[in-house]
């Protein structure tokens, strides 16, 4: 081999790049240089100090609400909607079968049916056609060389996949390739190769099978995610399943939030936990608990509130709704799911980081894949954390959430049929 590609942190530093052990940081700091991240274009989202550790407070208490369970003839008169218990009261709403409200969006049924790899290509879409187009500009018929190597980098770099995998991509390219001609084809066949690679060893379904009655799932993450979204469409899918299925709606600071719950509860058939705006959240998940035990359900799905302005409020909140939970079942919540906006891109980096310092974070979520071309970015969670990627979300429909298949995933990133 007569060339050698310089590697991207030669390039960025002008050195040699024989320090491995700073890539991952230096492409997650909070200092990166403005090539490894457009923080301009992500959204705003403030990142939480991991709060000290405090001492065990010795009241594992919340505000003492009395838990109402409102058959259906009590709720009168019966809301448009659904409405929670009256003042401070915690209700177990009921099941409405009709109508759907129109602000959730529930189906695709307007749409013709595809199957749910058509959907991940086509959720995908933006994010590998910047990958895609990127390669075809580069293998143009012109023999391989250091400078197509590092413009590979770049573009693999920008798509958020990580320096890790972007460099192991363009080195197994250099593989005895040097001054041949390479088609974009075989390009992203290795492409999809390697991020299979990367995204195999975290690809796990969620196992609600593991004799806990009730299983509870707490869901957390930053605010607008998709939280509540992703629990309607669990709560869907388990439904599908014969499980049955309890939500409480523990994100009390934003009534719409509880409103958008009970809405999935009511399309769902699932029962649903509510309280007033601003009540107590760890008290709420205590109530929830409660009920799901003495209902025998299978699922208990908890919502949280993502407030990461209020950080430390935020904080400690989730974990005296962990403390809380633990009263009831020393092994709940058995599940802690994150879930990721992909539009964020590096930030969610961090999220994972410190959601999982705080709440003990499980398994992933990534949704909103279908509206960014920084899909990449599950790669380099991937690679980073190891965390496992149960679901990842294409839409707002019930549909759009499916398991994580990292074939898939990587097939579709890589624009292949
Ligand atoms: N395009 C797209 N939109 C999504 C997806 N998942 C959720 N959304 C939308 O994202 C928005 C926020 O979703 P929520 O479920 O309310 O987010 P949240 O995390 O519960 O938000 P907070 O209650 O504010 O913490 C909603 O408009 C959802 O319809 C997805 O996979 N794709």
């Amino acid at each position: 081999m007569s060339e050698k590609k310089r590697g991207f942190l030669g390039r960025l530093f002008g050195g040699k790049d024989d320090q491995p052990d700073i890539r991952q940081e230096t492409a997650t700091s909070q200092g990166e240089p403005d090539e490894l991240a457009d923080v301009a274009s992500e959204p705003e989202v403030e990142t939480p100090a991991v709060p000290e550790p405090v001492a065990e407070p010795d009241d594992t208490t919340f505000e003492d609400t009395e838990t109402v369970v409102h058959p259906v003839a009590d709720m009168s008169p019966v809301p448009d909607v659904l409405v929670a218990g009256e003042g401070p009261d915690l209700a177990l709403a009921p099941v409405f079968q009709d109508p759907v409200p129109a602000q959730v969006s529930t189906d695709t049924a307007a749409e013709p049916k595809r199957s749910w790899f058509q959907k991940l290509k086509q959720g995908l879409s933006r994010s590998s056609s910047a990958l895609t187009d990127g390669i075809s500009s580069i293998f143009t018929k012109r023999k391989l060389d250091a400078t197509m190597l590092e413009e590979l980098e770049d573009i693999l770099i920008q798509a958020d996949l990580g320096v890790d995998t972007a460099m192991a991509i363009t080195e197994r390219l250099s593989e005895g390739r040097y001054d041949k001609e390479i088609e974009p084809e075989e390009v992203r066949a290795i492409l999809s190769e390697e991020v299979e690679k990367v995204l195999e060893p975290v690809a796990r379904p969620l196992d609600l099978n593991r004799g806990k009655s009730p299983h509870v799932v707490l869901m957390v993450g930053v605010n607008g995610t998709g939280k509540t979204t992703t629990i309607g469409k669990l709560s869907q899918k388990l439904a599908s399943e014969g499980k049955t299925v309890m939500l409480a709606a523990g994100d009390t600071f934003r009534a719409a939030a509880v409103e958008q719950l009970k809405i999935w509860g009511q399309r769902t058939g699932a029962e649903v936990v509510a309280g007033d705006t601003g009540a107590d959240a760890a008290g709420l998940a205590f109530d929830a608990m409660k009920a799901a035990k003495e209902k025998g359900v299978d699922v208990l799905l908890i919502d949280t509130a993502g407030r990461l302005q209020n950080k430390t409020e935020l904080m400690d909140e989730l974990e005296k709704v962990i403390r809380v939970i633990k009263k009831l079942d020393p092994d709940a919540p058995h599940d802690v799911i994150l879930t990721l906006d992909a539009t964020t891109g590096q930030n969610a980096l961090n999220q994972v980081e410190i959601f999982g310092k705080v709440a003990g974070v499980t398994g992933l979520v990534m949704t909103k894949l279908d509206g960014t071309a920084r899909g990449g970015i599950l790669v380099a969670i991937a690679a980073k954390n190891q965390l496992p990627v149960h679901f990842i979300g294409v839409g707002e429909g019930v549909e759009d959430l499916e398991p994580f298949s990292a074939k898939d995933f990587a097939s579709a990133i890589a624009g292949l049929a």
